[in-house]
């Protein structure tokens, strides 16, 4: 039983009315701000606003030795009595006969101490106020528990669990209800139109519950209604305080569409874990027409918040799970989509452009798309395994000829006439996803539609869609990876499905990309510009921390050669250091100097991300004359000494001059070695087929003959699960669970929401447990990918595996007689490492045993290294292969043949 209320609530509780009345126990007040804060909103980092100094008190039960003085006290609540409350929200249509209760307010502190004085609160309140941006006044004290409104004289009301107290409860519900609809219209202005609320109670132990909260992951649930921003509110004004002119800068809540100024955005916001939403908007989904702004942020934040925040902010707004299309309600083909068909459809190379709830068609052989009844709008990625296969009337046309099955309207007729293809006797096109094309019963494909001569004039002037030349070669590389022309060439089954997963940093990123490179599905352009405004403010990053350093090697060179010319007799100090300045190898010109002080203030200011990849252009002349200078040169070969240069740096500063140029456009390779993962969302996706004519690394040499296999590989970030990795439920018929974890976090450590620090290692190891414990991966099989096995070896030589509480008794037994040269000692390094991977293999596989009584297959991956994650991707199908034919009955037997580590140790 714990009780949570303001420090000068509970004092005044304590010292005024509760001595007489209270039970046995004795309850110590303890400061517990910290953990308070950490979940109220974020505090300007900017100014130190006094507004936002929020104190509160945590009350435990005191359990230490006695003590002369009085301990104040508190009344403990009795959870177990409190009714609870399920709330559902129905149109105001519905004629439903439930009791209607209006929100209640938080009302004056002193008020409800009265109440207290006068025991009339046999139970908690079962509301309290938000943050409430409908209150102007918003008390700032306050804590979030249930619903807010502005009604000043609302009425409060208690609980009591037995029958006559809902009696009394329910009569009062009614009265409260007439109160609050009579308030409303006397209401002035508000933040907000109110919602109506149903409210049904159930008894602590009832599991009967009329209807659930809105549930994300279940398409056929009762969609909440959203909150809207009061139309009372003039235009211009703030939704919370109600100043301001159409001048004054505001962030909009992307769900309500209320406005607010910088002074109360902070307030009503909070720390924004769904990004800009008011906190009573959190857990609703945005409004769609702000769906091209998610991630995009105004000049508020940004003068409110640092970068760091802000981008955090925008991170979570694009990704979190209740902010995604609500992919249900995209219906292609006559078919509503499933999470997985969403995610490919929205990460694959030519995805749908501004995406909304509705009905489309796709033709999965060209790659044409359209609205359901409609001529084609785009042309997006061919062969996605989304939605129903295409109806002939998708797209209403009624011109009898068809192109891969469907009637084409007329415009499309026109096309094809302007583009001199005969279409007499009413044929049926097959048109591939590279244009060409051929009519039914004719094996003989006649041309290419898009290289018809004036198309791009046609297809402008018909505003029909014409395919981009990236995506041109991008499908012509498809044909003829397929050998032949679409249409008898389908894959129609299902593709295998592995979910890539682990920790923030594990690298599954690096591997995501990785697989991309291997089976030469192509970065989108989005993926690629992005990539290119990382690595390129990245590389004035990795500058700074070299000129940091250049500037202490001056420094420290500066005293070597002072101190060298006091030793040399007959030199006075003064004329050494006039000799000093002329010869000190790490001295730059003036004009670099000057650049250097400035790019040191800016990263240090943290507004790197203000200034690059913005101001490339201006500054790639620089990058260029610094490159070439010597004393630059001299420092970056002195770069193992700078601790705080990222290894990947040692990648990239080698084409520094090319990266800083704004013709600059990423290779696949510099893609991989950017970091993090294009998209930026948590959650990618995409299919590759390997082809059974080229030899490929995916098959065996046997299997080359076989026809087309297809796998759909999708990547998602652990922190995009949500509590216990409740998100999980929404990945379906996965056929495998790539689970990766960095080998090297084990003495690495990060500060979570509550800030308690945290073992990387151990928390992997904990979301794992979550993972393989979940009711929907309870027989699916895993694979471990130990990654970062290159960076092991470094590590291990100098942090040994026991600084990890889970490692204490790693005790590799090496005898040191064989080690003694140099090259004896990277082997035994190695060798180290080799047992370390072993181990913790082996730590997994016993957790993974005792938990789900099953075999764990692991193996060890570089994810930089293409031949490691290809050899693991192999390991995987073969794990797959032999899941299955373990579940067959038992008459064959298993002929094991991977080259992964089998640790049995
Ligand atoms: N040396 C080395 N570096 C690696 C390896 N795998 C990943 N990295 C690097 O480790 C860092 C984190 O990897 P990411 O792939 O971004 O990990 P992630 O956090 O799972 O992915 P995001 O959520 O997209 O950032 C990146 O800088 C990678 O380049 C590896 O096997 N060896
Ligand atoms: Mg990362």
């Amino acid at each position: 039983m714990v009780v949570v209320a303001s420090s000068m609530e509970i004092s005044q509780i304590s010292s005024s009315h509760l001595k007489s009345s209270l039970r046995s126990s004795i309850w110590y007040i303890g400061e517990m701000g910290r953990i308070l804060r950490s979940i109220l909103p974020i505090r300007s980092t900017k100014e130190d606003d006094d507004e936002y100094n929020v104190e509160y008190s945590f009350a435990t039960e005191y359990t230490g030795p006695p003590v002369s003085y009085d301990i104040p006290r508190a009344v403990p609540v009795d959870i177990a009595s409190i009714p609870i409350a399920s709330v559902v929200s129905v149109s105001s249509s519905g004629n439903l006969s439930l009791p209607i209760i209006q929100p209640v307010v938080k009302r004056d502190t002193k008020l409800v101490l009265s109440e207290i004085n006068d025991s009339r609160f046999g139970s908690d309140q079962i509301g309290a106020d938000a943050h409430s941006p409908s209150s102007p006044e918003g008390d700032r004290s306050s804590v979030s528990l249930g619903f807010s409104d502005s009604h000043e004289n609302s009425k409060e009301f208690s609980l009591s669990s037995d029958g006559d107290g809902l009696d009394n409860y329910c009569h009062e519900i009614e009265e409260l209800h007439d109160a609050s609809e009579e308030n409303r219209t006397h209401e002035v202005i508000s933040g907000y139109d109110n919602r109506t609320q149903i409210v049904t109670f159930r008894e602590p132990e009832s599991h009967a519950m009329v209807q659930e909260e809105s549930s994300f992951d279940d398409p056929g649930m009762v969609i909440q209604e959203k909150p809207h921003a009061s139309s009372h509110v003039k235009k211009g004004l703030c939704h919370r305080c109600l100043k301001g002119n159409r001048f004054t800068f505001k962030e909009v809540c992307i769900v309500c569409d209320a406005k607010y100024c910088s002074n109360c955005v902070l307030r009503v916001m909070g720390s924004m874990p769904e990004g800009r939403k008011c906190i009573t908007c959190i857990g609703y989904p945005i409004d769609e027409s702000k769906r091209g702004h998610l991630g995009k942020c105004s000049k508020v934040l940004k003068q409110l918040l640092s970068d760091f925040q802000v981008k955090q902010i925008m991170q979570f707004e694009e990704s979190c799970h209740i902010n995604q299309l609500p992919y249900w309600l995209v219906i292609v083909n006559g078919k509503q989509l499933s999470l997985e068909e969403a995610v490919q459809l929205r990460t694959c190379a030519y995805p749908p452009q501004r995406l909304r709830p509705g009905s489309y068609w796709y033709d999965k052989l060209s790659g044409f798309w359209g609205k359901e009844g409609h001529k084609p709008c785009q042309i997006i990625s061919p062969q996605l395994s989304v939605g129903a296969p295409i109806k002939e009337n998708a797209s209403n046309g009624t011109t009898k000829v068809k192109i891969n099955n469907r009637v084409i309207t007329k415009v499309e007729l026109l096309m094809l006439k302007c583009a001199r293809i005969n279409y007499e006797g009413s044929p049926h096109f097959w048109v591939s996803h590279d244009g060409s094309y051929q009519e039914e019963g004719q094996n003989q494909v006649k041309a290419k539609i898009w290289e018809k001569p004036g198309m791009k004039t046609i297809c402008s002037l018909l505003s029909l869609p014409m395919p981009s030349k990236s995506f041109i070669s991008y499908a012509e590389e498809m044909v003829n990876n397929d050998g032949k022309l679409g249409q008898g060439n389908i894959d129609t089954k299902s593709p295998t499905k592995l979910l890539l997963v682990g920790q923030d940093q594990s690298g599954t990123s690096a591997i995501y990309k990785q697989a991309k490179i291997l089976y030469n599905v192509p970065f989108s352009e989005d993926e690629r510009q992005k990539a290119k405004s990382l690595i390129q403010s990245n590389l004035y990053l990795y500058i700074s921390i070299l000129l940091k350093g250049l500037k202490q090697f001056e420094e420290e060179y500066s005293i070597q050669i002072r101190r060298k010319l006091m030793d040399q007799p007959g030199t006075s100090a003064a004329g050494g250091l006039a000799e000093n300045i002329e010869t000190n190898i790490y001295t730059l010109s003036a004009k670099l100097k000057y650049f250097s002080d400035w790019l040191i203030q800016i990263v240090t200011s943290g507004n790197l991300e203000l200034v690059f990849p913005a101001a490339t252009r201006e500054y790639a002349p620089v990058v260029e004359e610094l490159w070439n200078d010597k004393a630059f040169q001299a420092t970056y070969a002195r770069r193992t000494e700078l601790h705080a240069l990222p290894i990947v740096a040692d990648y990239f500063l080698p084409q520094a001059v090319e990266i800083s140029r704004t013709t600059y456009e990423p290779s696949d390779v510099d893609i991989l070695y950017a970091d993090g993962i294009s998209s930026s969302n948590g959650l990618t996706s995409m299919e590759f087929s390997v082809p059974s004519l080229l030899p490929d690394i995916f098959m065996e040499a046997t299997e080359q003959t076989n026809l087309l296999q297809r796998y759909q590989l999708i990547r998602v970030n652990s922190n995009n699960l949500g509590d216990n990795c409740k998100w999980l439920s929404m990945f379906e018929d996965i056929d495998l669970i790539l689970y990766c974890v960095d080998l090297t976090s084990y003495n690495e450590f990060y500060t979570d929401n509550n800030l308690i620090v945290k073992n990387k290692m151990l928390e992997s190891k904990n979301i794992f447990e979550n993972i393989i414990t979940h009711p929907r991966f309870k027989d699916k099989a895993f694979l471990l990918i130990l990654n970062k096995f290159d960076l092991l070896e470094k590590k291990i030589k100098t942090a040994p595996l026991t600084q990890c509480e889970w490692f204490k008794d790693f005790n590799p037994f090496i005898t040191n007689q064989s080690f003694n040269s140099d090259e004896s000692s990277r082997n035994r390094a190695a060798l180290v490492a080799q047992y370390g991977f072993q181990y913790i293999a082996a730590k997994f596989k016993r957790m993974f045993s005792e938990l789900t009584g099953r075999k764990l297959y692991v193996s060890p991956v570089t994810g930089l290294e293409a031949d490691s994650v290809g050899a693991a991707l192999r390991y995987g199908k073969e794990v797959l292969r032999w899941v299955d034919e373990e579940n067959k009955p038992k008459s064959s037997t298993n002929e094991w043949s991977s080259e992964s580590i089998e640790t049995n140790s």
